[in-house]
C-alpha cells in the first residue's frame, strides 16, 4: 500500500493544482511584479523590508523591541489534512525564526472550496496548524477564511527580538561556513506522492521532516559569530543561497555532495520525479550559478527543488562552524552538515561536485 490512498477518500492534492512552496512565484517573476511600485517612506524605524528579498519584515520600536512579521500559504502537497496543517503552519513560522526572533502569535489564512470540501477536513487542516503553534508556544489568535476554487491553509505571523539579535540574509560575510540545517528533497517526495509512488517510509521521513520547527534559528541568533540566516525554501538551495551571495554582495561556493538528502531523494530523482517549480527556478536564477561541468540534470533538480518548510541556511564564522554544527545536531537537527563557504567576489553561486 503506498501513502497516497492511506490517508482520506477525497485526495487533498487532486484539488489543487500545485502544493506547498512549490507554489510560488519564481524568483525573476516575483521580482518582475514588484518592480516600479511607488516608494513610501523612507521609514527609519523599518530594518527589514522587500530590498533583499528577506524572510520577514522588521520594524523598530522605541525601546529597541523589534516587531517581525511575515506571512505564508500554499495549497496541499499532502493529503492528509492535518498533515497539511502541521507543514503549513511550520513552514510560516521558519521565517520568524529565521530572522533571529522567536514568534509570539498567529493568525490563520483559510481558503476551502466549500462545496468540495468536507467540513471535517477542514476542520482537520486547522487542528493540524494549532497543533504546530501550540508546540512554538503561542496562539492562533485569529484568521481571515475564504470560499476559493482550492484549498489554501497558512499563517500570518507575529514575532520579536532584541535588535542586536536579527540575522538578515545579508550579512554573510567573507570566510564564513555555511551550515544548512535540514536535508533536501521535500518538492521530489511531494511529486513521487503526487503520482501515488512515494513508499510509506519515505512519507514519514517528509512528514517528520516539514513538522520540525527551524526554532534553533532563536538561539543561533545569539551568537556573535552567526552572521546571516535564512531559511531554504520555494527557490531551493541554490536561489535562497544565491539570495544571500546577492545580499551580501559577497561570492558563495557549495559543495553538492556535503549536501544531506532524504534517504531515496538521489534514487527518485534519478527516475525523474520533479517538480515544475524546480524547472521555474533554474530557468529564472541558472545564468547566475556556475554548475560542475558533468553534473547530471536530476542533481541539478535536487539544486533547484522546492523545499517547503525547509532548513535553515546559516552563515557563520569558520572557526566557530563545527561547533556550532554540534549544538545545531544536538538541539534535535541531525541532517545539518556544513555544506560551503563565503568568499571575496562578484556576488553569485559556485557548485562543486
Ligand atoms: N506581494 C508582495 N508584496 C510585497 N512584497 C512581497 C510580495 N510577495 C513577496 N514579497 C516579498 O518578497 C520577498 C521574497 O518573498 P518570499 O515569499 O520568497 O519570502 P519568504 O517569505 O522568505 O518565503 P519563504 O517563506 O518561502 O521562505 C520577501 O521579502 C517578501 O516579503
Ligand atoms: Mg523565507
Amino acid at each position: 500500500m503506498d501513502s497516497s490512498t492511506a490517508s482520506t477518500p477525497l485526495r487533498l492534492t487532486a484539488l489543487a493544482h500545485g502544493g506547498g512552496c512549490g507554489c510560488k512565484l519564481a524568483p525573476s517573476v516575483l521580482q518582475q511584479l514588484l518592480a516600479e511600485q511607488p516608494v513610501v517612506g523612507p521609514f527609519a524605524r523599518l530594518l527589514v523590508g522587500t530590498e533583499t528579498g528577506d524572510d520577514a519584515a522588521v520594524w523598530q520600536l522605541d525601546d529597541g523591541t523589534c516587531v517581525i512579521a511575515t506571512t505564508d500559504f500554499f495549497m496541499p502537497m499532502v493529503d492528509d489534512p492535518f498533515d497539511f496543517g502541521r507543514i503549513a503552519a511550520t513552514n510560516a513560522l521558519s521565517d520568524v525564526y529565521a530572522m533571529g526572533g522567536k514568534p509570539i502569535m498567529a493568525l490563520a489564512i483559510l481558503g476551502t472550496p466549500i462545496d468540495k470540501m468536507p467540513t471535517e477536513m477542514v476542520r482537520e487542516i486547522l487542528k493540524g496548524g494549532s497543533a504546530i503553534c501550540a508546540e512554538a508556544g503561542i496562539p492562533i489568535a485569529g484568521g481571515h477564511s475564504i470560499d476559493s476554487p482550492e484549498p489554501i491553509y497558512g499563517l500570518a505571523v507575529i514575532g520579536t527580538c532584541p535588535a542586536s539579535s536579527i540575522r538578515r540574509n545579508s550579512g554573510a560575510q567573507a570566510g564564513d561556513a555555511l551550515i544548512l540545517t535540514k536535508a533536501l528533497g521535500v518538492g521530489i517526495y511531494s511529486a513521487t506522492f503526487k503520482k501515488g509512488a512515494l513508499p510509506l517510509d519515505a512519507y514519514a521521513e517528509l512528514i517528520a521532516s516539514t513538522t520540525l520547527l527551524n526554532s534553533v534559528g532563536a538561539e543561533l541568533a545569539g551568537h556573535a559569530h552567526v552572521h546571516a540566516v535564512t531559511d531554504v525554501t520555494g527557490f531551493g538551495i541554490l536561489g535562497h543561497a544565491l539570495e544571500m551571495a546577492r545580499g551580501s554582495n559577497k561570492q558563495i561556493s557549495l559543495r553538492a555532495c556535503d549536501i544531506a538528502l532524504f534517504t531515496r531523494c538521489a534514487e527518485l530523482a534519478e527516475q525523474g520525479f520533479v517538480t515544475g517549480a524546480s524547472h521555474r527556478n533554474w530557468a529564472s536564477y541558472g545564468m547566475s550559478v556556475l554548475l560542475p561541468d558533468a553534473l547530471p540534470i536530476w542533481q541539478r533538480h535536487i539544486l533547484t527543488d522546492p523545499q517547503t518548510s525547509g532548513g535553515l541556511l546559516v552563515s557563520c564564522s569558520a572557526d566557530r562552524a563545527e561547533e556550532l554544527l554540534q549544538d545545531i545536531v544536538a538541539a534535535g537537527y541531525a541532517a545539518a552538515r556544513i555544506i560551503g563557504a563565503v568568499e571575496e567576489g562578484k556576488p553569485g553561486l559556485r557548485v562543486a561536485a
